[in-house]
C-alpha cells in the first residue's frame, strides 16, 4: 500500500443519494472520493425502482386494454415480454453498465473508486480495489451510503435452490409460467401484478396477516381484492416453511399446503450493509441494523461521519436517499440548514390501485398517544370513481390530530394514488388547519375531490 491520499469527503456506497453528495461536493471545490463497489447509482436504477416502473408501466397498459370492453368497444391484448426486456436492457440500465454515470460522476470533478470501502478509524478509509488495497485519510468527513441487499430469510432448503430476488426479476429475458412471490411487500405486491398482467400464474404468500403490512389496512383490503380479481392467489397470514427445487419449486406452506411452481421471487424485505464497513473502528456498533443520525445526517456519536439513504431506517425509498444526501451536503458545506424533517415523509406504492401515503397510519397516531380524528372516503362512491367505472376502487384516508386541528397522516388508494396523495403531503408539512382545508376548492369531478368528503368524515 502506497502513502494514503488525503482528501476532503469520502463517499462509501453511491446510491442514488451518496452519488448526489460526491457530485454535489466535487462541484462546489472539495476534493472527493466515490466509492462503490457494484454500480454507481446503486438499486434504483438498476435493479429497483426504475427497471420494475418500467414493467409496471407496461403491465398498466395491458390492464388497461383489457378494460375497454367494458367501456367502449372490443380488445385483443397479446402480452410481449421482449420490448420489456429491451426497454431495461436499452433505455434503463445500458446493460447493467454504469459507464454513463461513472463519467458523469467524474466530469463532476471527483475520483471513482471502484471496490469495497471501510472505514479503518477516524479519518481513514481503506478501499480494496482489484488492484490492491487503496488508503484515504478523510480532512472534512465520510459519508455512508451503502444501501441494502435483498433479505433471504433462514427457510428449510431455500438457500439450496435457484430462488430469484429483485436483481434476477428485472434481467429476465423470459418469463416462467408460473410464480410464487415470497413476501407481501411493495416488491413483492408490485412484481406480482406486473407479471401477472403478463400471464404469469402468480401465487403471493405473506407470513403477516395482511399484504402491505406497513400501509393502512384499508389500502391493504383494496388491494387485496384488486389481485385477487386479477386471478392472482394472495395467501396472507401463512408463512413459507420448506422449500425444495427439482426442476420445479415445491413451496410448503406453514399450514401443510404445498405450492408448486416454476420459479420462486424472494421479497422478503432487505439487510442494510453495515456488517463490513469499519464502524467499530471509529467506536460505532457493527452489528446495528440500521445507523442512528441526527437533523444534519451525522452519525450519533462519532465524529466525521455522515449516513444517508435506506441505512438510517427512515424509510427505504430513493426519495429519502436524495432528500438526506442534500441536508448532509448542506451540512459539509456549512450551509444554515434546512435540517431533516420527517413528519411528512410520502411514498407511493405502484400497484394498481397505486397507493400514495404519507405521515402516521391511525395505529401509528393513536400509539403516539394522540387524540385521532379518521375521516373516509370511497372512490367508488365518489362522481369521479363512478364515471370511471372499471378500476375505479380506492380509499382516501385522513388522520388528524384533533388537539392541534391538522392532518398527521393520510392515504389515497385508487387509480393515481400517488399523484393525489400530494396535496396531502403539502397539508401534513404546512400543518395546514383541518378549517382552512374543508374550505378549498375541490375540482368536479376529480378523484381528489374525494378527499373533502374524508375531511368532512373526520370523527
Ligand atoms: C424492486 C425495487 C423497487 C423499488 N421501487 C422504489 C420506488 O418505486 N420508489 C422509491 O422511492 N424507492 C424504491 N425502491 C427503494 C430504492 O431502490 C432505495 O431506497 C434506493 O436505492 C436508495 O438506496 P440507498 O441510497 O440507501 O442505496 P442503494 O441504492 O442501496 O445503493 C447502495 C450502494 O452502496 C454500494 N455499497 C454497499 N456497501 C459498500 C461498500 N462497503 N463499499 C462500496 N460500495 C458499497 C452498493 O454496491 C450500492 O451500489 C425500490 C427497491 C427495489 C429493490
Ligand atoms: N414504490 C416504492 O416506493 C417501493 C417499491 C418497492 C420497494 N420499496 C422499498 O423497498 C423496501 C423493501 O421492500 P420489500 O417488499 O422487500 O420489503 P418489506 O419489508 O416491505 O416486505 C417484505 C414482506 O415479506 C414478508 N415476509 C418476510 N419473511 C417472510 C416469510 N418467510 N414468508 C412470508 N412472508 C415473509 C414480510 O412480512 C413483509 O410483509 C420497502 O420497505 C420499500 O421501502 C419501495
Amino acid at each position: 500500500m502506497s502513502q494514503p491520499d488525503e482528501v476532503d469527503v469520502v463517499v462509501i456506497g453511491l446510491g442514488p443519494g451518496g452519488e448526489h453528495v460526491a457530485a454535489s461536493l466535487a462541484r462546489a471545490g472539495l476534493s472527493v472520493v466515490g466509492v462503490d463497489r457494484r454500480l454507481v447509482g446503486g438499486e434504483c436504477p438498476y435493479f429497483g425502482c426504475v427497471p420494475s416502473k418500467m414493467m409496471i408501466r407496461a403491465a398498466d397498459a395491458l390492464a388497461e386494454a383489457r378494460r375497454v370492453p367494458a367501456l367502449g368497444g372490443s380488445t385483443e391484448v397479446t402480452a410481449d415480454w421482449t420490448p420489456v426486456a429491451d426497454r431495461i436492457r436499452d433505455e434503463a440500465t445500458d446493460d447493467w453498465d454504469d459507464t454513463v454515470a461513472v463519467k458523469r460522476l467524474e466530469d463532476a470533478g471527483a475520483r471513482f473508486l471502484r471496490g469495497t470501502g471501510r472505514l479503518a478509524g477516524p479519518g481513514r478509509v481503506v478501499v480494496t480495489t482489484d488492484d490492491g488495497d487503496v488508503e484515504l485519510t478523510v480532512r472534512r468527513g465520510v459519508v455512508l451510503n451503502t444501501g441494502t441487499e435483498p433479505a433471504v430469510p433462514p427457510i428449510d432448503g431455500l438457500a439450496d435452490t435457484p430462488y430469484w430476488t429483485n436483481r434476477d426479476a428485472v434481467r429476465l429475458r423470459e418469463l416462467p409460467t408460473s410464480l410464487v412471490v415470497l413476501g407481501g411487500g411493495a416488491i413483492g405486491c408490485e412484481l406480482a401484478q406486473a407479471f401477472s398482467r403478463f400471464g404469469v400464474e402468480v401465487t403471493v404468500v405473506e407470513a403477516f396477516e395482511r399484504i402491505l403490512g406497513p400501509e393502512e389496512p384499508e389500502a391493504s383490503a383494496v388491494v387485496a381484492s384488486a389481485l385477487e380479481a386479477e386471478g392472482i392467489s394472495v395467501r396472507a397470514g401463512v408463512g413459507v416453511s420448506s422449500v425444495r427445487h427439482d426442476g420445479a419449486f415445491a413451496i410448503g406452506l406453514a399450514d401443510g399446503t404445498t405450492l408448486a411452481a416454476q420459479a420462486l421471487l424472494v421479497a422478503a424485505g432487505r439487510r442494510t450493509n453495515l456488517g463490513d464497513v469499519g464502524l467499530d473502528t471509529v467506536g460505532g456498533d457493527p452489528s446495528a441494523r440500521v445507523i442512528d443520525v441526527d437533523e444534519r445526517m451525522r452519525v450519533a456519536g462519532v465524529d466525521g461521519l455522515w449516513a444517508i439513504g435506506d441505512i438510517t431506517g427512515k424509510g427505504a425509498f430513493t426519495h429519502m436517499s436524495m432528500y438526506q444526501a442534500n441536508v448532509a451536503i448542506r451540512d459539509l458545506t456549512g450551509e444554515d440548514g434546512p435540517w431533516a424533517d420527517y413528519r411528512a415523509v410520502s411514498r407511493a406504492t405502484f400497484t394498481d390501485p397505486e397507493v400514495g401515503s404519507v405521515g402516521m397510519t391511525e395505529k401509528q397516531a393513536r400509539d403516539a398517544g394522540l387524540n385521532v380524528g379518521v375521516g373516509i372516503s370511497k372512490l367508488q362512491e365518489s362522481s369521479r370513481g363512478w364515471l370511471h367505472k372499471v378500476g375505479k376502487e380506492g380509499v382516501i384516508k385522513v388522520v388528524a390530530d384533533l388537539d392541534r386541528d391538522v392532518l398527521v397522516g393520510a392515504t389515497a388508494v385508487g387509480p393515481s394514488g400517488g399523484e393525489i396523495i400530494g396535496m396531502l403531503v403539502t397539508a401534513i408539512h404546512a400543518e395546514v388547519p383541518l378549517a382552512t382545508l374543508r374550505g378549498m376548492h375541490f375540482a368536479y369531478p376529480t378523484f381528489h375531490r374525494a378527499i373533502e368528503t374524508a375531511l368532512g368524515d373526520i370523527s
